[in-house]
């Protein structure tokens, strides 16, 4: 299972971004900014960003931090990698940014190392939920804060009609195009596993996290998760 995760990330690695934009109509870039904020990291903090493809939300955790911060960026693709890397010496060159490829499920950072972290779309796709959490609850700071974006299924029954409208006409066929059917079909059954909301919230609080919140954005097609340790 890891291995065919990766193996979709690798593959869909050329046209990742672009798509992005295209799908979500440019509105994906608001989630990043949210979740950002929501993470409350701040000037001078060390901070993480998990399972960061091609940098998105690791260069706007940059942007906060600024140059007295320190910011790492964990994917186990390295075809997204290779690509935040290049964006990074074109885009973001300061403060220096540390990419890692490795897995989100063993990270390879000291318990209590981290000011602040953020996750996008990452949770849905590992393959033990639990275990990321508690992950991030480790290597956090007591108090220190952490954001997770994701997609959703709605709760409302004719949006989530329309978000699945919008995944077998638009989203689907615009991938099968450019040869990547199968990677962008995935999507739909990894989100009628993911949990709802209230359940991630559960499976916070039983990892340990003192607070736990988790606000619906874009109608509850897409959530952010803020637990603090
Ligand atoms: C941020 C976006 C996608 C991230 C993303 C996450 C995954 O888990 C993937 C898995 C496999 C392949 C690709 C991805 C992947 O790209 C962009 C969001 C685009 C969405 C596909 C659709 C956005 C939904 C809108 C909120 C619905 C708008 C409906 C309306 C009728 C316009
Ligand atoms: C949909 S992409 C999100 C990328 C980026 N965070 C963004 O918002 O654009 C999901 C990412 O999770 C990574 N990923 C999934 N499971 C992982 C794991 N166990 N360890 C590290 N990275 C993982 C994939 O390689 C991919 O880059």
């Amino acid at each position: 299972m890891t291995n065919e995760i990766r193996t979709i990330f690798n593959r869909i690695a050329p046209v990742y971004d672009q798509l992005n934009d295209q799908l979500s109509l440019g509105q994906h870039r608001i989630w990043k900014e949210m979740t950002v904020k929501w993470s409350a990291a701040k000037p001078g903090d060390t901070s993480l960003d998990l399972c960061c493809g091609t940098g998105d939300l690791t260069f706007r955790l940059a942007r906060r931090v600024g140059r007295t911060g320190k910011v790492y960026g964990v994917d186990f693709s390295p075809n997204l990698l290779n690509n935040a890397q290049e964006r990074c010496k074109n885009y973001y060159p300061q403060p220096p940014i540390n990419w890692l490829e490795g897995d989100v499920l063993n990270l390879p950072f000291e318990t209590n190392y981290f000011d602040a972290a953020t996750m996008g779309y990452g949770l849905r796709n590992v393959k033990n939920i639990v275990k990321s959490l508690q992950e991030i609850y480790r290597v956090l700071k007591p108090g220190a804060k952490a954001a997770i974006l994701d997609f959703h299924r709605p709760s409302h029954q004719q949006l989530r009609a329309v978000q699945q409208w919008y995944l077998d006409n638009c989203v689907v066929p615009i991938a099968t195009n450019l040869g990547l059917k199968e990677e962008y079909a995935y999507i739909s059954p990894s989100l009628d596993r993911f949990p709802t909301g209230r359940e991630q919230i559960e499976l916070a609080r039983q990892v340990g996290f003192q607070e736990v919140r988790h606000y619906p954005i874009a109608n509850g097609m897409m959530g952010v998760l803020v637990v603090i340790r």
